[in-house]
């Protein structure tokens, strides 16, 4: 299925010149006479790539959202403040990486130039003991960026390197989907760094912002999802671990476009209606029923995240088969989350950047000055004289006091960036959620690939196997394809070619450096 760049692979817009391209099944350009009607369940970025390539080639689509706006964890809604001013809350920070190629395949539909994101120059890391960590510096094309990083970081001394047990690190270089799997879902994150010996300081700085980035504890986090990490973001694609970020609000820059083109391809996109059940009918079609009605439709792609399909599922004794539904039934979500927005009434220090991840932080992980890259944020920052600051923390105990862990962010901003003790809070919003999926030790199993034992219903979004190495918005873009192309393909018709980083390790010394590792 894949092979290098080719006539009719589409475009390759990343630098790396080893990414690689995943062709669909041969078919029919698009529907004709007589085209299907689909419902896509979910309206975040795996159920608008799987909407998107469906109405593109003809379908009749249906998209259901349970909340008024698109975008899932991305969408944005307006709020009011304070001082009178309507602004668009969200959970803001998003980093789109330069290796996001299908979830940028999809913003392009739209916007042809990507002008609607703006880059960031630098991932700065900080950790509480005085380190400070970069990639601006750090070369992109491994295994340059591994070394660089080595070289550059305070993190890896002399010592440290030669304390490490580099034969338990080798196959970081060599990860492949689903070999990955195989090896490392039955151990954790962090026994699996223990096992390498990483210093402790590195360890702390750029894994733990990884691992924590994907909602977990290191110690729960598989260790097969953080060597992938490792393989998409780092020693697996040049593209580095540059990213950019939307200029405005995502509803503006995203999903109010992506809507507009969805609607002019006739499909009809229903915010604000829950589906509750679905059930197969005896003719091969589904049945879908909300609080109004019950429609049948001729396929269904499930495109939720991991506690609506575990509900929709529940609902639905019919869908699927035993076992699939005892797999889904067993999907697990990450803790709850918190992301902070604070509008201050002066600014920070002109040298902060955009974007800081932190660790040793009470519950902190990362800081945004939104006004440094938001077109919005930066036109209220400019009337006010003030900022607009971004906390995350991930992984909160379920348990744990939410006004008090507020608090704690907040203190921890005043220790990062001073000058923001004496800052007024003009306003502040506090979105506490627990949506995100988690990848346990030993969860991969468990997972639900795109197909289900029912051809007329498939699966997307961020939990979902794809055998590639994806990951996050770009594992629920890919899917959203996949699951749209998968009914597709029943019908005869072509679905979306796609590109994703090497699906191995980049050179031949680094796969055989990392079959030493395997001996
Ligand atoms: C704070 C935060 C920061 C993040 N940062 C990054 C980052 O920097 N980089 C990155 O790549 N990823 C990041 N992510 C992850 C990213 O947001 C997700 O991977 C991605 O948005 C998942 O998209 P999805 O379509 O799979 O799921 P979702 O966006 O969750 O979409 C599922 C949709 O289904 C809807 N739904 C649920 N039940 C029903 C129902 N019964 N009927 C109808 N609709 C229903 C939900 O309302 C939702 O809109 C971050 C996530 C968060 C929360």
């Amino acid at each position: 299925m894949t092979g290098p760049r080719g006539a009719g692979a589409g475009h390759r817009h990343g630098r790396d010149r080893r990414a690689a391209v995943v062709r669909a099944p041969e078919g029919r350009a698009r529907f004709t006479a007589q085209a299907p009607a689909v419902a896509v369940v979910g309206g975040g970025i795996a159920g608008i790539a799987a909407a998107t390539l469906l109405a593109e080639r003809g379908a009749h689509v249906t998209l259901f959202e349970r909340e008024e706006g698109l975008g899932g964890r991305l969408a944005g809604w307006p709020t009011r403040l304070a001082d009178g001013t309507t602004v668009t809350m969200s959970r803001g920070f998003h980093a789109f990486f330069r290796q996001y190629y299908n979830l940028r395949g999809l913003l392009r539909r739209v916007d042809a130039g990507l002008e609607a994101l703006t880059a960031l120059p630098d991932y700065p890391l900080r950790h509480s003991a005085g380190l400070y960590d970069s990639f601006a510096r750090v070369p992109r094309t491994p295994p340059f960026s591994a070394l660089g990083f080595v070289a550059l970081s305070p993190t890896f001394g002399a010592r440290d390197l030669l304390r490490m047990e580099p034969r338990a690190a080798l196959p970081l270089l060599d990860v492949r989907v689903p070999e990955v799997y195989d090896r490392f879902d039955g151990v954790s994150a962090h026994d699996y760094l223990s096992r390498i010996r990483f210093p402790a300081a590195a360890h702390h700085l750029a894994f733990e912002v990884f691992s924590r980035s994907f909602f977990a504890d290191p110690r729960e986090l598989s260790a097969a999802e953080l060597a992938l990490m490792f393989h998409i973001y780092f020693l697996g694609s040049s593209e580095g671990l540059l990213f950019d970020v939307p200029a405005e609000p995502f509803p503006t820059s995203l999903w109010d476009p992506l809507r507009c083109y969805l609607e002019s391809h006739h499909a009809r996109v229903r915010t604000g209606v829950p589906v509750r059940r679905a059930a197969p009918r005896a003719d091969g079609g589904v049945d879908v029923t909300t609080d109004a009605r019950t429609t049948r439709y001729d396929a269904l792609v499930l495109a939720l995240d991991s506690g609506g399909l575990r509900r929709i599922v529940a609902d639905s004794p019919e869908l699927g088969d035993a076992a699939w539904r005892a797999r889904i039934g067993r999907l697990r979500t990450a803790p709850p989350f918190l992301v902070s927005r604070l509008w201050l009434d002066r600014p920070v220090a002109a040298d902060r950047p955009g974007f800081l991840g932190t660790s040793g932080y009470g519950p902190l992980d990362n800081v945004s000055v939104l006004d440094r890259w938001e077109g919005e944020a930066a036109r209220w920052a400019r009337r006010a004289r003030g900022s607009v600051i971004e906390l995350h923390a991930y992984a909160v105990a379920p348990d744990a006091d939410r006004a008090a862990v507020q608090s704690a962010a907040l203190r921890e901003l005043h220790r990062i960036y001073p000058e923001t003790r004496s800052a007024r809070i003009v306003d502040e919003r506090h979105e506490w959620r627990a949506d995100c999926p988690l990848f346990p030790v030993g969860g991969y199993r468990d997972r639900p690939g795109v197909r289900t034992p029912d051809p007329a219903v498939t699966v997307a979004g961020d939990m979902v196997r794809t055998e590639l190495p994806v990951a996050l918005m770009e594992r629920a873009a890919t899917s959203g394809f996949l699951a749209a192309g998968a009914l597709l393909e029943r019908w005869g018709v072509r679905g979306q070619t796609l590109w994703t980083v090497p699906r191995a390790g980049r050179s031949p010394v680094l796969r055989r450096l990392a079959a030493l590792g395997a001996g």
